[in-house]
């Protein structure tokens, strides 16, 4: 029989040759898409999905971010369920008040699913990385917090009723990279909370208790990331850095103290056993739960879903540090957003709204964000009556 014509690793003319080896559409700055309208400039970004490009809309004479999708099946079903969220938000949203990015239209081309997007700026990451990681005032906090809780509020709404779900520094976007006006993007990981398809979500670092013992979750989850993106943003790191699952668990538990019983006894015994362990408490001298014991090791990796090391059974005899704090969750708090703020601290409060008075609410605030409980957890419309919002500088950008 006619020898098979072996295609050379690499040489695959994937999709007619369009694309690249990752199901990524090769991008040629000046290719014209649907009908001519848009002209490609350049690529700014890439994500699990695919791809954001920045165009010329030639009909409306503006800049909009295109996203292209992997020309694969899962990516292409995922990013339809993410244009009948973002379609059905934008047509309640219809004077654009919720601060959530616009979805202007999308299309087909070559295979890959197109979402054209009104062009943001710089996200809260890229803000800190031009801080030098040193964070910002808590004047600036505020105003972020308004309008991403005003989105959450939105999302949270009986008629909207839609969990992000990877709510982190990456996904808030500057409006104008000179203002403090920010927009929600990015519901390709989202869902109706009456739809949940996936337990393994958020990344890692915004991850909520309830999602990582594997419990039913609700729009509740995006407020506990929210907690920790507003506290980093003034300390310039990562409110609980975990390089995995269990060290996250860990970290959270160091600062905040155990989780309820409740919680952890609903969690099934594939989660439960993955974090806790029932041992004599010296509290209480009596049994209960308590997190394993495990030394962990590694460095930590931004991507959150994935990487980092793996916490590694203590097969050695390295001292068991007591996880438990030594403090009540609120003293743990303002000293880790204080400690990291007094060695960089740098205007008067007057200016920044780094006074004492602002520090107490801001931590007060952000305690509330992290209940264990989602049903404790402050609702988006509760918080934004919290007196650190309602403060004297909180103006809408
Ligand atoms: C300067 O704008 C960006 C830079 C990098 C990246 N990765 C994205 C953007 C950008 C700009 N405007 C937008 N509207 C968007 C998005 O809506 C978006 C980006 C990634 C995934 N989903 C939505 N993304």
């Amino acid at each position: 029989p006619k020898q098979q014509q072996q295609q050379q690793p690499g040489t695959g003319t994937n999709n007619n040759g369009w694309d690249d080896d990752n199901y990524d559409y090769i991008i040629h700055p000046g290719e014209l898409f649907y009908d001519g309208r848009y002209r490609i400039k350049e690529r700014i970004g890439k994500g699990s999905f695919g791809q954001v490009v920045r165009a010329d809309d030639l009909l409306e004479n503006v800049e909009v971010a295109i996203k292209i999708i992997k020309s694969k099946k899962p990516f292409l079903m995922q990013a339809k369920t993410e244009i009948e969220l973002l379609t059905h938000l934008t047509e309640i949203d219809t004077h654009d008040q919720h601060n959530v990015v616009r979805l202007l239209r999308h299309f087909m081309y070559r295979n890959h699913q197109c979402l054209v997007f009104e062009m943001l700026s710089l996200n809260l990451y890229e803000l800190l990385k031009n801080t030098q990681f040193g964070g910002v005032s808590l004047n600036l906090i505020r105003k972020f917090a308004k309008q991403v809780l005003k989105a959450l509020a939105f999302l949270a709404r009986k008629d909207v009723d839609i969990i992000h779900c990877d709510l982190k520094p990456e996904n808030i976007l500057l409006r104008h990279p000179k203002k403090s006006g920010v927009k929600v993007i990015d519901f390709g990981s989202s869902c109706r909370s009456n739809k949940r398809m996936y337990s393994y979500i958020q990344s890692r670092f915004y991850r909520s208790p309830e999602v990582m013992l594997g419990l039913p979750y609700s729009v509740a989850i995006d407020m506990w990331s929210l907690g920790c993106i507003l506290a980093e943003m003034h300390t310039g790191e990562p409110l609980f850095s975990g390089s995995d699952q269990f060290d996250q668990m860990q970290k959270i538990v160091k600062l905040l103290g155990m989780l309820p019983d409740e919680m952890i006894e609903q969690a099934n015994e594939q989660h439960r056993m993955q974090f806790f362990e029932r041992a004599m408490l010296s509290s209480t001298g009596r049994v209960g739960w308590t997190i394993k014991q495990i030394n962990t090791t590694g460095a930590t990796s931004r991507s959150g879903n994935t990487g980092g090391t793996q916490s590694q059974p203590s097969n050695t005899t390295a001292p068991k540090k007591p996880v438990i704090p030594s403090q009540d969750p609120i003293s743990s708090l303002m000293e880790v957003i204080r400690a990291e703020t007094n060695r960089k601290k740098k205007y008067p409060s007057s200016e920044t709204g780094n006074s004492p008075q602002n520090y107490d609410l801001f931590v007060d605030l952000i305690h509330r964000m992290l209940a264990y409980d989602p049903r404790q957890r402050i609702k988006p419309q509760e918080a934004l009556q919290h007196p650190f919002i309602m403060g004297s500088t909180s103006t809408t950008a």
